[in-house]
């Protein structure tokens, strides 16, 4: 058997960074049900800070790896949105799908992957703050071209309905600002979070696409919305929820009751789509009244 080659130094702190890498993305973590991040100590289950602590050698070393670990899942999310919009401006610029089209894949995409990217950072308390820094700059990159007088038009092009700069001010703004709002406040610990997202992205995303194609039979009480988009929001954000929470679960960050959860969920889909359809969007855009909607019932159903 070869012996093993001495690494050097560089490569030796490449290795442990891969090593923590796939050690933090792939080890089930066991969160206290009050949802105070924990991960499997040097002797059992612990939080960072009880760690640190306990063994101050290991908590420097542990905290190099988990800053490193972080920052490069942050390059590699903020990486993948900007691809995102890059690719679906180049797909509307070469006439493959129309623009409404493309603005409605960009919705419904961005906050679903962004979710989901959520376990490639690390197990430190600190982590959610790297993840929510990808909506933070991409709020910003929104704020500066809405204002600008030489807009960037790949953003424009992508995420506007009229391709007017201002537009990025408004339902996009919101958007990412939710993003935030859920990896900050609730993160991958709470099922809260991350069915205000799948609502917002998948629910009202699908809706918009199903209740311009199939919307006939208008909503008595707001006959800009329809009972086919209504329907589309319901079924897509309560089967997409599931599927975050099952995902979180496989991953170990969250333990659901499955017998009352589908229940619950389904009834926050219910409250989403009733918020949705409601003639309010010239007061409130959708872009808050739906997270808010999923938050409020999402909290009160589940409790964290
Ligand atoms: C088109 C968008 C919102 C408009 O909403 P509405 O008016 O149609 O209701 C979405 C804007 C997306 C934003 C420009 C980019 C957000 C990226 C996200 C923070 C991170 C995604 C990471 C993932 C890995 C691709
Ligand atoms: N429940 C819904 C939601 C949207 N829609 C359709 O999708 C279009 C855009 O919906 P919206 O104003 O909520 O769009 P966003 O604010 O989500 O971008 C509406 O004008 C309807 O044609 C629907 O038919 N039923």
């Amino acid at each position: 058997m070869a012996a093993a080659l001495p690494l050097s130094p560089v490569s030796h702190q490449l290795c442990r960074i891969s090593n923590r890498f796939w050690y933090n993305a792939m080890t089930p973590r066991f969160c206290s049900p009050v949802s105070s991040p924990c991960y499997i100590g040097v002797k059992g289950i612990g939080s960072s800070s009880q760690l640190r602590a306990r063994h101050p050698l290991i908590s420097s070393a542990a905290s190099t790896d988990y800053l490193l670990h972080d920052v490069g899942a942050t390059v590699a999310v903020l990486s993948g949105a900007y691809a995102l919009v890059l690719l679906f401006e180049s797909l509307t610029k070469r006439d493959v799908i129309p623009q409404r089209l493309s603005r409605k894949l960009v919705h419904i995409l961005s906050g679903l992957l962004f979710a989901l990217s959520w376990p490639i950072f690390s197990a430190s308390t600190e982590a959610r703050y790297f993840a929510a820094f990808v909506p933070l700059v991409n709020g910003l990159r929104l704020v500066v071209n809405g204002l600008s007088v030489s807009p960037n038009s790949t953003l424009i092009q992508s995420v506007t309905r009229e391709g007017r700069p201002e537009e990025l001010l408004k339902g996009p703004l919101f958007y990412v600002l939710a993003l935030l709002v859920a990896a900050v406040f609730f993160w991958r610990d709470s099922p809260t979070g991350m069915t205000s997202l799948a609502m917002m992205c998948g629910g009202d995303g699908i809706a918009d696409i199903m209740g311009r194609k199939y919307g006939s039979y208008k909503i008595p009480y707001n006959p800009r919305k329809s009972l086919a988009g209504s329907i589309s929001m319901f079924i897509f954000g309560f089967f997409i929820s599931i599927g975050l929470l099952y995902y979180y679960s496989s991953l170990g960050y969250l333990h659901m009751n499955w017998e009352t959860t589908f229940t619950r969920v389904a009834i926050v889909s219910l409250v989403a789509t009733l918020v949705e359809s409601l003639p309010i969007t010239d007061q409130i855009d959708d872009n808050v009244s739906v997270p808010l909607a999923t938050i409020l019932a999402a909290y009160l159903s589940f409790g964290y």
